[in-house]
């Protein structure tokens, strides 16, 4: 690095006040007068914005405590000294997880002490690593650690009134709906971008699957679209270098700059710990940590604030970080320790103050979520934080009161019914509003006798029951209903002189033309000569290269494997390799072996093998949906075995998109004798609302069956659970006669209008669940959206036939059981013209 290209960005960046990635990284080596500059610079742009943000010579800090939750952690970074292990934590006489009385005890002596943060730090999702993490979160009713996080949260907020930022690492989308009603703000450092220090052996987040920069950076991301006050940063001295941490702090700018929810980029030091992989490695070194503070103050502006620790850098050193452009220290703790850096006490805040007071700051007490976003709460805040939040804001500055009373408030637990029966709580019975208490708080942590009086609910009892299903939707996936636009091609027809190869081609190609973004084949093919499963997926693939092929169910999987003489895993690679994206968990019915002898034919797979081809097609990469018939013979203890089963499998493999619970329907099974007949209404909602609770955290899209369900009774579940209405699949012009669905159709107005008397959004969505990347065609150049109407049907769910599931047996048509009004079969229509085709 020469001088003269340092002093070359420095100019630039003192003219524009700002910099680039590629002088960033040159300012990180900034030494000697260069370092000075640069911190003359990094202050001036502060000290603009705070000026701006009417808080002139501020810094802020944040009064807490340290709860850490639990220490276990599926990872294992190099440089954690806080990480332990089930050995050492029976060593020290630990448990697993903090006991909430030990977590009240510390918030309560902080609320004491004017504390206001509870910050819950913890390691990641342990139950994934360690079999006695699993046990205790079990005999605590919890389906996972965030679960309990969120508990708990409730519980400080209940009982102490301090406010949780949530520091858990790594979110899934579902966790940060379901927890942002509980906390003002989270956070998780993105630590670094340099994938290499996790791909490689030998790297500090080698074996830390939390720990993958593009991992990190999602959840960023789904911070932001969930406008959650987000606090991230960097991680510096890890083996990362200048042109890694310039990368890493434009992905935090220009994850800000998308959604601009990053209230604090810190930026830490790190700082070699003893029994840690990194014992022997040194410090980062001043110079380049107040260079690279510098930087970051240049890069994300003067709108944002930068924080440094200020127990990672020796009192006497401080004023330095201020130089350096920073205006927050961070969490304070005048109570616990800094459990990640045990080593290295918080200053007192008394000290601090006089300290910041010597740079010419005053310090001042701000809350977990900054002054911008209380600023504007009714975007950045949820309404059920508020009323505990409300009472500590300065009206005028918004940041904290700190003379004002910490107490803690009754939490909202919202399980207000929306659904056309109003429930009144007093009109519940006693034990269904018990266990629905609990469940609004841990849904998917109930006991099996729980579920199964909540499958039996009734009246009130199930108008409650599908609000709270409602609710754990909404906090889960948000409130649109999802659709995918796509075509079914029965696969049974596929042969010579049925459905020839070509064809297929053109019914894709007019699918394309139509704006599906999905193939979906089912069904049973023939295996003749060129025309097996594999002549299928090369026949499509071959129109469509960037369709998304969902195809072949357990059963066919099965057959086409034995054919060629493969394994289910050689086959499933080689559908994989030949073009097939997900599979169809269809052909499941109740993962019951006596359910399935009743049901089936001999050609019903049994569960083992039905488990084997999921999960063998999970492991080779395909993804697939999770299914149910019910209504048949299967009783609501069989019922509720299958659904933990299924979340068993996904936590084994994480491969489910979703799960489709249909109907049995006695019509499509006509060989199949002494059923009950089909679901009444009433139970239709009762399972859809308890699979959503069971599968919390688990699977999060519920796809209603509207092939078999009709409209009225889908609205019905998106209203009591479900948030999908699966695939509204293209009935163009060449259809053929496609077996069981012929004239089914759904088109994107019925959809719009399904949702609109329901109140809710639509959303086109990918098969995974992801926005609609590839554009769509059409013929007559109107984009998807505009397309209007376009005939659409089923997806798995207009596949499973009742019971055997046999495809294409083209005996639809009547009434399912009671309550369950089936749509009625439709005219084909021109999807162009939207004219009746005869
Ligand atoms: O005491 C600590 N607080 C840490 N905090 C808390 C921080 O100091 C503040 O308390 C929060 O920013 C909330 O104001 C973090 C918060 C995050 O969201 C992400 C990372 C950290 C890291 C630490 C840490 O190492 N030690
Ligand atoms: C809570 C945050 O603390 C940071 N962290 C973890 N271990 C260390 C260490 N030895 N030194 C400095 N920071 C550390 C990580 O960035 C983590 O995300
Ligand atoms: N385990 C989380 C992470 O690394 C929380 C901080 S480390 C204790 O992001
Ligand atoms: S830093 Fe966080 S993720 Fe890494 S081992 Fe420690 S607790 Fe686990």
């Amino acid at each position: 690095m020469t001088c003269e290209a340092i002093s070359g960005a420095l100019d630039r960046a003192e003219q524009t006040g700002t910099t680039t990635q590629a002088d960033a990284a040159l300012l990180l080596g900034a030494r000697g007068d260069d370092l000075e500059r640069l911190l003359v610079l990094a202050s001036r742009i502060r000290d603009e914005g705070l000026e701006r943000n009417g808080r002139a010579g501020i810094i802020t800090y944040s009064k807490k405590v340290f709860v850490p939750l639990t220490k276990l952690c599926r990872d294992r970074c190099h440089y954690c000294v806080f990480v332990e292990t089930p050995g050492s934590l029976r060593a020290s006489g630990e448990q697993s997880f903090m006991e909430p009385e030990d977590i009240l005890a510390v918030a309560r002596a902080g609320a004491a002490l004017g504390c206001k943060e509870a910050l819950f730090t913890l390691g990641d999702r342990p139950e994934d690593r360690w079999p006695s993490a699993r046990e205790w979160l079990d005999e605590h009713g919890y389906g996972s650690t965030l679960e309990y996080v969120r508990a708990m949260a409730v519980l400080v907020l209940e009982e102490t009134g301090l406010l949780p930022h949530l520091n858990p690492g790594v979110m899934s989308w579902a966790e940060l709906q379901r927890l942002r009603p509980v906390a003002p703000s989270m956070g998780m450092m993105l630590e670094t971008t340099a994938t290499r220090l996790w791909s490689e052996k030998g790297g500090v987040h080698y074996g830390s699957p939390d720990k993958d920069p593009a991992l990190r950076l999602r959840v960023l991301e789904d911070a932001g679209r969930s406008k959650v006050p987000f606090t991230t940063g960097v991680l510096l001295g890890i083996g990362e270098d200048d042109a890694d941490r310039a990368e890493a702090l434009f992905a935090i700018r220009a994850s800000h700059e998308r959604y601009g929810h990053i209230q604090e980029t810190i930026v830490q030091n790190f700082r070699a710990k003893p029994r840690t992989a990194m014992q022997n490695d040194s410090d980062l070194e001043l110079q380049e940590y107040i260079a690279a503070v510098a930087v970051a103050r240049v890069v994300m502006g003067p709108d944002a604030t930068v924080q440094a620790p200020p127990n990672l850098t020796d009192p006497h050193e401080l004023g330095l970080l201020v130089r350096a452009g920073i205006d927050d220290w961070g969490g304070v703790s005048p109570l616990t320790a800094d459990h990640v850096n045990p080593e290295r006490p918080w200053p007192h805040i008394g000290d601090l103050a006089a300290l910041t007071a010597t740079t010419g700051f005053e310090l001042r007490e701000r809350l977990t979520a900054h002054p911008p976003y209380l600023a504007d709460a009714s975007t950045w805040v949820d309404d059920r934080i508020r009323p505990h939040l409300n009472p500590l804001v300065d009206p005028d500055t918004f940041l904290a009161i700190e003379d004002a009373p910490v107490v803690g408030r009754p939490f909202d637990p919202r399980v207000t019914p929306v659904l056309p029966t109003r429930a009144s709580t007093a009109a519940l019975s006693p034990a269904v509003a018990d266990v629905l208490s609990r469940a609004a708080s841990a849904p998917a942590g109930l006991s099996d006798d729980d579920y199964l009086l909540l499958l039996e609910a009734d009246g009130a009892d199930l108008d409650a029951l599908a609000a709270l299903a409602d609710e754990v939707r909404r906090e889960t996936v948000g409130d649109d209903v999802t659709f995918v636009v796509n075509r079914n091609i029965d696969a049974s027809l596929f042969s010579p002189d049925r459905l020839t190869v070509e064809q297929v081609g053109a019914l894709v190609a007019e699918a394309r033309s139509l704006g599906a973004t999905e193939i979906c084949a089912q069904g049973a093919v023939s295996g003749g000569p060129g025309y097996d499963y594999l002549d299928l997926v090369e026949a499509i693939r071959a129109q469509a290269p960037e369709m998304h092929l969902h195809a072949f169910r357990p059963p066919e999987v099965h057959e086409g494997a034995a054919r060629l003489g493969l394994s289910l895993g050689e086959y499933l690679a080689a559908l994989r390799a030949a073009g097939v994206d997900t599979v169809p968990g269809t052909g499941a019915f109740v993962l019951d072996q006596r359910i399935r002898e009743v049901l089936g034919g001999p050609s019903v797979l049994t569960v083992e093998q039905w488990e084997r081809s999921i999960t063998t097609a999970h492991a080779a990469g395909l993804r697939s949906t999770a299914t149910i018939v019910y209504g048949h013979v299967e009783s609501p203890e069989q019922q509720l075995a299958h659904l933990r089963r299924l979340g068993a499998l996904q936590d084994a493999t994480g491969g489910f998109t979703e799960l489709i619970a249909m109907p049995f329907v006695p019509l499509d099974a006509p060989g199949v004798t002494g059923t009950r007949g089909g679901p009444s209404l009433r139970e239709t909602r009762a399972l859809h609302a308890v699979a959503r609770l069971v599968l919390t955290g688990r699977i999060d899209n519920i796809q209603t069956a509207w092939t078999k369900l009709g409209m009225r009774t889908s609205q019905t579940l998106l209203l009591g659970g479900a948030n999908d209405l699966g695939g509204l699949l293209l009935d163009g012009t060449l259809d053929p006669e496609a077996g069981a669905e012929a004239y089914r159709a759904l088109d994107r107005s019925d959809v719009a209008r399904l949702a609109d008397e329901i109140g809710r959004p639509v959303r086109q969505r990918a098969t995974d669940y992801g926005p609609v990347t590839t554009p769509s065609v059409s013929t007559s150049g109107a984009t998807a959206e505009e397309q209007d109407p376009t005939t659409a049907r089923g997806t798995d769910a207009g596949r499973e036939a009742g019971a055997a599931g046999s495809a294409g047996t083209g005996a639809h048509g009547g009434g399912g059981g009671a309550g369950v009004d089936l749509p009625s079969g439709r005219e084909r229509t021109d999807l162009i013209s939207g004219a009746r085709l005869p």
